[in-house]
């Protein structure tokens, strides 16, 4: 297959030979005998998004998303690799509840990754044998599942983690620091008041220095505060930030009401726009979604009984590459390339993922940013209906491949002789366990 004169994130146009499951060539004027060509004059190839950050809710709570859905929702915004949390149920703390969970993620259209987490239960020996993409995000105050550990795990858990060569996520918030004077309110801004941007520093800086200590690196989950990228990246460790702390606000809160509750929570305006900076500068290693999926009956409930979370997979890079569009913003297309594919694939260790690059797994994402839609909430593919940037200008792409299978077509981009819309359409396709196959499984 040759997909022909397409514009790589640099700005270059290329031709990119696809063979079997990988990236075979990239270069100008390929040949394209016996080739079937799809042509991407004046459009855009992005590599397929590594999402490090996503909550499928399989098993334990398939009402709010399942592998199938979310997988769906992933690939129909260019996310080609997506990574489990363990606030599941059961949580993914032992080899047992990791094997239930690759079994539920053969559902999935896109390639994955399982973290394995951290509880006072946990079976370290035998999690950490399992093919784990990393430890976490080990919860170090409580949020969705009521996963919030004690210091003393958290320096085993570490420990643990580095003899076994696996990675360390953290959602780093700390309760000790929370503002319990905002309880006696029931707005919805009431949550950002309550999780304070001081209890998120404060965390990751305790979180950094048990990690010095131990001679080790962590990445920290869903960073929120310009105070929190920098004291980690100090440090020397690696951040991440999501979209919705990336492009809203407390200011959001008044139309948003319990649908904008997160953790951590939304922000003042001034630090989101200090965030945004970072993002821009490369402070920021990378943007992961915390896609956390939450029905419309659960959400609609007080500030405080309303479950913390909102869904983001689908829409991330349709997002950014909005944001790249207008060059005010400071995000370049290079800078998209390297937040949502690049970066996390070298952080995590995925050689064959994050670049359009021969020898690299196909794993590819064809958009026209001439072009942007405003997002519906009822036409995203996740259970979740419901998003946090309706009507937000956005670049959704036409398909998404994942190693070499195109696994998603919008039906608006199908060529069609009739007048009637197109449903898009996803094309059967087995992800694959990023960290190796259930054969290989250690024992
Ligand atoms: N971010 C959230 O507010 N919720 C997440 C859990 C988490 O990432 O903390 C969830 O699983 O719902
Ligand atoms: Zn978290
Ligand atoms: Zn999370």
């Amino acid at each position: 297959m040759l997909i022909r004169n397409a514009t790589l994130p640099d700005g270059r146009q290329r031709d990119v030979r696809v063979r079997g499951e990988s990236i075979a060539e990239v270069g100008r004027d390929l040949d394209a005998t016996d080739q079937h060509v799809i042509e991407a004059t004046g459009k855009r190839l992005f590599p397929g998004m590594v999402d490090a950050h996503v909550h499928f809710r399989q098993p334990g709570y398939p009402h709010k998303e399942t592998w199938e859905t979310g997988s769906r929702a992933a690939a129909a915004g260019g996310v080609t690799t997506v990574v489990d949390q363990p606030n599941t149920d059961p949580p993914t703390i032992d080899g047992e509840a990791f094997d239930q969970k690759a079994d539920f993620a053969a559902d999935s259209v896109v390639d994955w990754g399982i973290n394995g987490g951290v509880t006072a239960d946990w079976i370290p020996n035998v999690l950490l044998r399992r093919r784990l993409f990393a430890l976490g995000e080990v919860f170090l105050a409580d949020s969705t599942g009521d996963m919030g550990i004690e210091a003393d795990l958290f320096a085993d858990a570490l420990e643990a983690a580095d003899d076994n060569d696996v990675p360390v996520t953290v959602h780093a918030e700390d309760a000790d620091y929370f503002n319990d004077d905002a309880k006696a309110r029931d707005d919805a801004d009431a949550w950002s008041a309550f999780r304070t941007a001081k209890a998120e520093a404060k965390a990751v800086e305790r979180a950094c220095a048990v990690a010095q200590e131990h001679d080790t690196t962590i990445h920290i989950a869903h960073t929120s505060t310009p105070e929190g990228v920098d004291i980690a990246s100090e440090a020397g460790m690696t951040t991440e930030v999501t979209p919705h702390h990336l492009l809203l606000s407390r200011r959001d809160l008044s139309e948003l009401g319990t649908y904008g509750r997160m953790n951590p929570p939304l922000r003042r305006e001034k630090r989101r726009q200090k965030l945004y900076e970072r993002v821009v500068d490369g402070t920021v290693d990378m943007i992961a979604t915390d896609h956390a999926p939450h029905t419309r009956e659960e959400k609609d409930a007080s500030i405080w009984d309303a479950p913390s979370g909102v869904p983001g997979v689908e829409t991330v890079l349709p997002l950014l590459l909005a944001e790249a569009r207008d060059s005010d913003s400071g995000l370049t297309y290079e800078r998209v390339r390297d937040l949502t594919a690049r970066n996390p694939a070298d952080v995590f260790g995925l050689p064959q993922k994050g670049g359009i690059e021969s020898g690299n797994d196909a794993d590819l994402v064809l958009v026209d940013t001439t072009e942007t839609s405003e997002i519906n909430g009822e036409r995203l593919h996740s259970k979740c209906d419901w998003t946090p940037f309706e009507g937000r200008e956005a670049v959704f792409p036409e398909w998404t491949m994942v190693r070499g299978t195109v696994v998603y077509e919008r039906g608006d981009a199908l060529e069609s002789d009739d007048t009637t819309p197109q449903e898009d359409v996803f094309y059967d396709h087995q992800g694959e366990n990023v960290r190796g196959t259930d054969s290989e499984r250690l024992e």
